[in-house]
């Protein structure tokens, strides 16, 4: 077995490949993208950090590869689905260098409040200017930090520990788990109102993409101060300029930018603006951790089959997944599906399997359903081996309850969850060998397949609603490749289940619910 090491890695996972038995490792950091593709072929696995780009090509290149180790946690820079199309297991080493970056998180706050950027280069320049580089204080100050996961939460900690005030905004984590913590969890408006500095921990998702731009810098104290230390383009970094130019933010420190290395970005003009390359995670601690475990984790995987920390591949053995396939599937999109259903934070999950299931270890299924719940939440941080710990942090308590009578069907998972505010069931089946379907959302029955763009839509049952919703993608070019009316239990309300060949844009959603007939349409990703 070949393993290609394409980024620095620390030279102890290097040991680790050179002395597990029947492993090759080679070490060729910083090639073109065309090299790598040209030599790819030769290897059963490549181990990278930030900088290799896994696109499709390099998957249709790498013919041996079985598996892409990611020393840290981002995979921002790998093609996920077209590694699962190439039946390539990709591992990332979630917890190793969380500590690390919080703590740069911290420094660069520090950093920004007493200006040692500044006051470190003007003397080198020769220069003593004490009067100049006044600074700021940070005790008793409000320290506002957005997403209260790994990195998130140990950021509010050691503020904590600085006499820092620490608000929280994190919708997807329960205010009681945060106020558990010791920490106010508080609106997106009123963090941005009432915080003098604030620090930002999400990951880059469709829904945090620009998240902090003109409009929230309006929102925002006079002098607030901001750090970004989780993904380039959370930050609109235009917007930040023109922020920072007009004074309304004082300071900002950013180690992420919208292109790495940023070209000729006008932020590095402004004497209040420092900034780190990506050093989040550069400590040697950091980076023995990842180091260690990625090298561990292809070890076994090239040596045993065992899989750990895949954000694409379940953990279970050959022979189980030939008999759960399906229905980890189903899991998979039922929990996506829930995800985009409900709103608020997530208290309770409850997962019931009805009839025949008899002798199955169901458990990889339940992660399934919660790793496709989490996923569009936490992106890529999500496995099937970290889901229910994850969804454990989040504070959502999970049962599972088996039960012989499936309804009309052979078999039927039903998951019901409970957010602080709206519950919401679904129902879904497997269909001879391997034909997942949602059959029940609440009350509605239909019979939908989970997969591609689609949209659910609630309708009034009068002459004429079908029509325009038809018109109305039509006029704007969407192809609607299957429609679905599903009726509801007792009542006389309808549901409409559309997918389409292309995803619908806001503007058309917006279009669709402006129809006279049409109560509520929910645009779905599955
Ligand atoms: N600079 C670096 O070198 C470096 C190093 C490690 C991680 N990171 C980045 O740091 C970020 C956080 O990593 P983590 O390990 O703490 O992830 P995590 O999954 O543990 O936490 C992310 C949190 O963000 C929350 N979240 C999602 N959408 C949100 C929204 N719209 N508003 C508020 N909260 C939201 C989630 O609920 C979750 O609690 C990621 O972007 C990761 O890629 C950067
Ligand atoms: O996602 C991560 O782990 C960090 O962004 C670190 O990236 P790096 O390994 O390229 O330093």
């Amino acid at each position: 077995m070949k393993v290609l090491v394409s980024d620095n890695l620390g030279e102890i996972g290097i040991q680790m490949f050179q002395e597990a038995e029947g492993i090759e490792v080679d070490v060729k950091t910083g090639l073109a993208p065309e090299e790598l593709k040209s030599i790819i072929g030769d290897y059963d696995a490549l181990v990278i950090r930030s900088a290799t780009k896994v696109t499709e090509d390099l998957l249709e290149k790498g013919t041996r590869l079985k598996v892409v180790g990611r020393a840290g946690i981002g995979l921002d820079n790998v093609d996920i689905p077209a590694a699962s199309k190439h039946g390539v297991v990709v591992m990332n080493t979630p917890t190793g260098n969380v500590v690390t970056t919080a703590e740069h998180a911290i420094a660069m706050m520090l950093s920004l409040s007493r200006n040692i950027p500044r006051g470190t280069s003007t003397l080198k320049d020769g220069k003593w200017e004490k009067k100049k580089l006044q600074g700021r204080e940070i005790f008793n100050k409000i320290l506002g930090v957005i997403g209260f996961g790994k990195i998130g939460s140990i950021v509010a900690d050691r503020a904590r520990g600085l006499k820092m005030q620490v608000i929280v905004h994190d919708p997807f984590v329960t205010p009681e788990r945060i106020e558990k913590a010791g920490f106010e969890s508080v609106s997106m408006e009123e963090l941005y109102k009432r915080a003098d500095y604030i620090t930002v921990h999400v990951p880059k998702l469709k829904d945090t993409l620009g998240f902090l731009n003109k409009s929230a810098f309006n929102q925002m104290k006079d002098g607030v101060m901001l750090i970004n230390c989780a993904r380039g383009g959370i930050v609109n970094e235009a917007d930040l300029y023109e922020a920072m130019k007009s004074g309304k933010v004082a300071g900002a420190a950013l180690d992420v930018f919208e292109t790495e290395p940023p070209e000729n970005s006008p932020l590095f003009e402004l004497d209040n603006f420092i900034c780190t390359p990506h050093l989040g995670a550069s400590t040697k601690e950091a980076q023995t951790n990842v180091a260690v475990a990625v090298a561990q984790q292809i070890i076994d995987y090239l040596q045993t089959g065992t899989i750990v920390n895949a954000v694409n591949v379940p953990s279970v053995t050959g022979e189980l997944l030939e008999k759960l396939g399906p229905f980890l599937s189903l899991g998979d999109r039922m929990g996506c599906l829930m995800s985009q259903l409900i709103c608020g934070p997530l208290k309770q999950l409850t997962i019931e399997y009805m009839g025949d299931f008899q002798g199955m270890d169901l458990a990889p299924v339940s992660t399934a359903i919660i790793k496709g719940l989490l996923a569009p939440m936490v992106k890529d941080m999500v496995n099937s081996v970290n889901a229910p710990l994850m969804a454990k942090e989040r504070g959502i308590k999970i049962s599972e309850t088996t039960s012989a009578d499936a309804e009309d069907y052979l078999n039927l998972i039903r998951v019901y969850a409970e957010t602080t505010e709206m519950n919401t069931t679904l129902a879904g089946t497997v269909f001879g060998k391997n034909d997942p379907r949602i059959v029940k959302i609440n009350n509605f029955r239909l019979e939908m397949i989970p997969h591609g763009h689609s949209a659910i839509i609630h309708n009034q049952d009068k002459p004429g609603a079908i029509g325009s919703i038809g018109m109305c993608l039509g006029k704007n070019n969407i192809n609607i490749g299957r429609m679905l009316v599903g009726q509801e239990d007792e009542g006389d309300r309808n549901i409409i289940f559309l997918r389409t060949d292309t995803s619908i844009p806001d503007s058309v959603v917006e279009e669709l619910r402006n129809l006279p007939l049409v109560n509520t349409v929910i645009p779905l990703e599955l």
